[in-house]
This record gives C-alpha cells, sequence and structure tokens, in this order.
C-alpha cells in the first residue's frame, strides 16, 4: 500500500509536503485576485502561461544562450519585450510586475508559479507542477530563441531540440494554444482565438487545426503574416500550428491529441515540467506542486465545429484511425474574441 506522505500544516491553514512551500500560500491568492480577476481561465491566464514559454526558451542545452526559466522576461522586461516574436508581452510583464514586486519570489518563481495558476484556472488542464527556489536572473535572454509563427517546421524543431525538447514534447507543449489567442498576428483583430473554446483545456485545437481552411478571421478576409486559413469566422489558425499538423515528424503526435484529453494532459504536463526548470539547478529547488489549484475536469467527448465532419478533417497521419466524433447541431459559428486586450 502507499504510504501517505507527511504534511505540514501552514499558518493559514493549507497543507503541503513542505514547510518551505507554506509562504506560496498568500502569493498564490494574491495571484488570483490581483492578476486572474478571481481565478479566471481569460486573457491574463493565457499570457501566463504564453510568458512561462517565451521566459523558458532562451535557453540552450549546448549553452550560450540565456538562463531559461529564471523570469528574466520579468526582471528584464525592458529588454525582452522588445524582441520582434514578444509581441504583445509586454500587456502581462506589465501585468505582473507590481504584483510581483509585492511579494518575496525572485522572478522565476514567480512568472512559473503565475503560469500554473493560470493553466489551473482553465477547465480539463492538468495541474502542473511548481519548483521552488530558482536565483534572481543574471541577464536577459538574447533575441532570436523564441520560434515565430512564419518559421519552417524544420526551424521549430531544431530550436525545440536546442533547448532539448523531442518533436512529440513539441507537440505536447502546442496543447496550450487550446486557451489562447492572439492579439498581434493582426492588430485590428485583437483576442481572436486559435480554437472555439479558448476557456477550456480540451483536444478542440488539434481538431480545428486539422479541419479545410475556409476565411481569414481579419476584416474583409485580410490575411497576416504567420497566418493560413481557419475553418470558422472568428478563430485564427498559425501558419505553424498547421504546418506541424501536416509534417510527418509531427503529423502522427498531433493527431494522437485529438479527442485524447489524458493523453493531452499527461503530455502537457510532463512537457512544461521540463520547460519550467529549463536551465535550473533542480537538487536546490523545493517542490511546491500542491500549493497550485486542481484544474476542474473536462470529460466530455469533444465534437466537430457545426456543419463540419470527417471529411473536412485533412488528415495527415496515415496510421492512425482517426476518432469518430458527433457535430454540433446548428449553423456554423462565429468564434467570439477572448475580452480583455
Ligand atoms: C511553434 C511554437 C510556437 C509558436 C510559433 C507560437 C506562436 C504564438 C503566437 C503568434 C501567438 C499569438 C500572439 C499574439 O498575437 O498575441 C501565440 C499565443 C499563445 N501561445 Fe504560442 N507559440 C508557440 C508555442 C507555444 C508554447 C510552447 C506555449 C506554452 C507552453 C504557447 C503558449 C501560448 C499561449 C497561451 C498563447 C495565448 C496568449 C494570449 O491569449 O494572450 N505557445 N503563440
Ligand atoms: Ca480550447
Amino acid at each position: 500500500a502507499a504510504t501517505t506522505a507527511k504534511k505540514v500544516t501552514c499558518p493559514t491553514g493549507q497543507q503541503t509536503a513542505n514547510a518551505a512551500c507554506c509562504a506560496l500560500f498568500p502569493v498564490v491568492d494574491l495571484i488570483q485576485t490581483q492578476l486572474f480577476d478571481g481565478a479566471e481561465c481569460g486573457e491574463e491566464a493565457h499570457s501566463a502561461l504564453r510568458l512561462s514559454f517565451h521566459d523558458a526558451i532562451g535557453f540552450s542545452i549546448h549553452g550560450g544562450k540565456g538562463g531559461g526559466a529564471d523570469g528574466s522576461i520579468l526582471a528584464f522586461a525592458d529588454q525582452e519585450t522588445i524582441f520582434h516574436a514578444n509581441g504583445g508581452i509586454d500587456e502581462i510583464t506589465d501585468g505582473q510586475t507590481p504584483i510581483w514586486q509585492q511579494t518575496n519570489l525572485t522572478a522565476g518563481d514567480f512568472v512559473h508559479l503565475a503560469a500554473a495558476v493560470g493553466t489551473a484556472n482553465c477547465p480539463g488542464a492538468p495541474r502542473l507542477e511548481f519548483k521552488f527556489g530558482r536565483p534572481a536572473p543574471k541577464a536577459p535572454a538574447p533575441d532570436k530563441t523564441i520560434p515565430e509563427p512564419t518559421d519552417s517546421v524544420s526551424s521549430i524543431l531544431a530550436r525545440f531540440a536546442d533547448a532539448g525538447f523531442s518533436p512529440a514534447e513539441a507537440v505536447a507543449l502546442l496543447a496550450s494554444h487550446t486557451v489562447a489567442a492572439a492579439d498581434v498576428v493582426d492588430p485590428n483583430i485583437p483576442g481572436t482565438p486559435f480554437d472555439s473554446t479558448p476557456f477550456t483545456f480540451d483536444s478542440q485545437i488539434f481538431l480545428e487545426v486539422l479541419l479545410k481552411g475556409r476565411l481569414f478571421p481579419g476584416k474583409n478576409n485580410a490575411s497576416a503574416p504567420g497566418e493560413v486559413l481557419s475553418p470558422l469566422a472568428g478563430e485564427m489558425r498559425l501558419q505553424s500550428d498547421f504546418a506541424i499538423s501536416q509534417d510527418p515528424r509531427t503529423a502522427c503526435f498531433w493527431q494522437a491529441m485529438v479527442d485524447d484529453q489524458l493523453l493531452m494532459m499527461a503530455a502537457f504536463k510532463a512537457s512544461m515540467a521540463k520547460l519550467q526548470v529549463l536551465g535550473q539547478d533542480t537538487s536546490k529547488l523545493v517542490d511546491c506542486s500542491d500549493v497550485v489549484p486542481v484544474p476542474k475536469p473536462f470529460t466530455q467527448q469533444i465534437k466537430y465545429p457545426a456543419t463540419f465532419s470527417k471529411k473536412d478533417v485533412q488528415i495527415a497521419c496515415p496510421i492512425l484511425p482517426f476518432p469518430n466524433l458527433a457535430t454540433v447541431a446548428g449553423p456554423a459559428p462565429t468564434v467570439p474574441p477572448v475580452p480583455g486586450s
């Protein structure tokens, strides 16, 4: 039988496996009230997750790049937010800075705790790990470490490999785009989501990116660099997501996620655990994962958006069967923007 782990009760009443983690419960509350409008999976939670990626990926397993998941993007925001790939990131660094300054956390601990808490606000998300104790960042990350939607699959996979991630792990991390919207790809239509359910951590993103494209969400069908035809009005499809869904090196990892909530959750959790300690000496970090809120589950089968069916799927994985999914009734939807930008 499993042994019951010993827990300590914190002055605030919560329990944790390690007394050092007690200091984090008030920070989690602060983040929820001041940053996430009371535990919402809204624009700020989405942006906090994106921020953790843009912070951590400035790292190479071969050395010579940045400090990884060290919070440099927050501490040196004036320098890193200028990078082209960080377009729009200043909104969340500006939002986090005054809240971070109310805490005793280093920038790295704050950025990666906020990402874990924000993700937990999204139903269907896995409960991400949180490791505590990153030292203060030494320097900003160099430019050109963050993949862009105009990049080729080869260049994206090469960048992920350089940071220590396999193609399967890169696809797993892209589950993040299930709770995501674009503000700056087409600046005329801020808050344009990547799937029809940007407040739910479901596998809808993996399905919708495979559907035949029909339109651009821009005014008068205008397109912008980095996007390709999307299946739904009001929805944006990143060129990189589509290319990765179709490339023989990644297509089967992509398709395997469609309607496999548990696979997606487990793969995303494992890859995020790696991402959020990139460049850190993990032997010096304390496991404070039990301060991260437990996300609400998502247990439904996903569905084709109304009017879509299997005939609209651009299947690129010849070896896996495609799941049988129902179609939502009614006319094709228009996906509303994510408010708050
Ligand atoms: C191939 C790699 C990737 C590319 C090219 C890419 C590109 C983008 C772009 C262009 C946007 C929209 C930015 C805007 O216009 O506001 C975006 C949003 C986002 N990305 Fe990625 N991304 C990648 C990987 C990731 C990863 C690995 C994560 C997290 C683990 C992530 C999390 C997010 C989130 C959560 C948003 C939504 C932010 C919001 O709604 O405010 N992305 N991504
Ligand atoms: Ca979604």
